[in-house]
């Protein structure tokens, strides 16, 4: 039994093919550069790794692609059902749902909600059901998660029609990946999810942290859209509101151009003029550039104020988890987070930071500590996992 999940993103489709019981993961792959006559595919196959290059950029070449790869190892037989991951469920859906053509309008509905994200996930998800018409297809949201935030947590200190009439809110995402981690954490350290409280640091291209009470997100750094909350590789984050118009009457800026640079062109790029890639930001940082100095101390001071931060609904600290592709590979990330973090009681364990490293994980702080692990995250495996008790549910 095998599921096919789908992550499409506005120049990407993330995939993998895996068995959500066992876990093992039969193909998986990332086709880059959509849209343009460049795109092409990484594929994973065992311990094998190959480069083909696309016909055209569309989806539809890359669904073909993936079908094609499905066929050539002969299981497209095997294959249940497709899951997704769609960002934005709005206040619609507060779990996953098997995509129906009402479910479709739905979601065409919060594209103004995440117009960066959803676009591409509707595009992808109407591809998939092209090319795999007589598979059920799943919807899992980044937002579903966090549905449990209290108003507190969730409402802004706008008017209230602003929420009532436009749903302007604060939704919350990764949400996949702040569960997971959050369970896994609890096995980690031996304790049942329930009687702990952890904040969850997601750090990848997107970044959030997330405050988990008995593993229910009571409180997350990102809000309305993916754009809130940390210094992330080209998202602004937090910014003073009164900073659009200032710089549409100061600059002469359009209200597009405003949000193209505070989504694309700031963040860790924007500051270090250089990258949004952490691995290239530390080597040149440790070459004395100073700004990607500058980049790298703003990316882990606001993440560090943002852990603090969530520690508040939780009273107490029992975890901090680090994620994503720079919370599961930076060990200078975790290090100087923690660094800033002495007052909730967290000592690094230098050795256990440097061995905690992809594929392995665990413990990086000294006994006596409030304890921080790296956790690697499967949000894929989710999904899977997600996709078959719908499907199961719906037969
Ligand atoms: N060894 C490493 N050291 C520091 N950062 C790393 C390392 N490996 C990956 N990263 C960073 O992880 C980020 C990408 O995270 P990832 O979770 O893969 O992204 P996405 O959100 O696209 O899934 C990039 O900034 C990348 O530089
Ligand atoms: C919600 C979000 O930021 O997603 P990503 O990290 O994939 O951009
Ligand atoms: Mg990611």
């Amino acid at each position: 039994m095998l599921t096919l999940v789908l992550n499409s993103g506005s120049s990407s489709v993330k995939f993998a093919l895996l068995d959500p019981r066992s876990s093992e993961v039969r193909l998986s792959g990332l086709i880059e550069r959509l849209g343009s006559d460049a795109a092409s595919a990484t594929l994973k196959t065992g311990g094998e790794k190959k480069q083909v290059t696309l016909k055209d950029g569309t989806y539809a070449s890359a669904f073909g692609l993936i079908a094609g790869e499905l066929d050539a190892l002969n299981v497209r037989q095997e294959v249940q059902a497709v899951g997704h991951r769609v960002v934005h469920g709005g206040e619609k859906f507060s779990g996953s749902v098997l995509l129906t053509p009402e479910v479709m309008a739905a979601l065409r509905e919060c594209i103004p909600l995440a117009p960066l994200h959803n676009p591409p996930n509707i595009a992808g998800i109407e591809a998939a059901q092209l090319a795999f018409p007589n598979l059920p297809q799943v919807g899992v949201f980044d937002t579903a998660f966090h549905q449990t935030m209290p108003p507190v947590a969730y409402r802004y200190a706008v008017p209230e029609s602003w929420y009532t009439q436009h749903g302007v809110r604060r939704y919350g995402f990764h949400g996949t990946s702040h569960q997971y981690v959050a369970q896994e954490a609890a096995r980690m350290l031996g304790k049942p999810l329930e009687d702990l409280n952890l904040v969850t640091a997601h750090l990848g291209n997107g970044c959030s942290a997330t405050a988990v009470r008995g593993g229910h997100s009571v409180d997350s750094s990102m809000g309305f859209t993916p754009l809130e909350g940390l210094v992330m590789g080209t998202r602004s984050g937090d910014v003073d509101p009164g900073l659009h118009d200032f710089m549409a009457r100061q600059a002469g800026l359009t209200l597009t151009q405003i949000m193209t640079a505070l989504n694309k062109e700031s963040g860790l790029l924007g500051v270090s003029g250089l990258t949004n890639d952490m691995r290239e930001l530390e080597a040149a940082s440790a070459r004395g550039h100073e700004r990607a100095a500058l980049a790298l101390d703003l990316f882990i001071y606001r993440l560090a104020k943002t852990v603090a931060a969530l520690s508040v609904p939780l009273g107490r600290l029992d975890a901090l988890v680090f994620t994503g592709g720079i919370g599961e590979n930076s060990e200078l990330v975790r290090a100087r987070t923690l660094g800033h973090l002495g007052l909730l009681g967290f000592k690094l364990d230098e050795h256990a930071n440097q061995r905690a490293v992809r594929g392995q994980g665990g413990l990086i702080t000294i006994p006596g500590s409030t304890p921080a692990l790296v956790v690697n995250t499967n949000e894929e495996l989710m999904i899977a996992r997600e996709t078959m008790r719908l499907v199961a549910l719906n037969p």
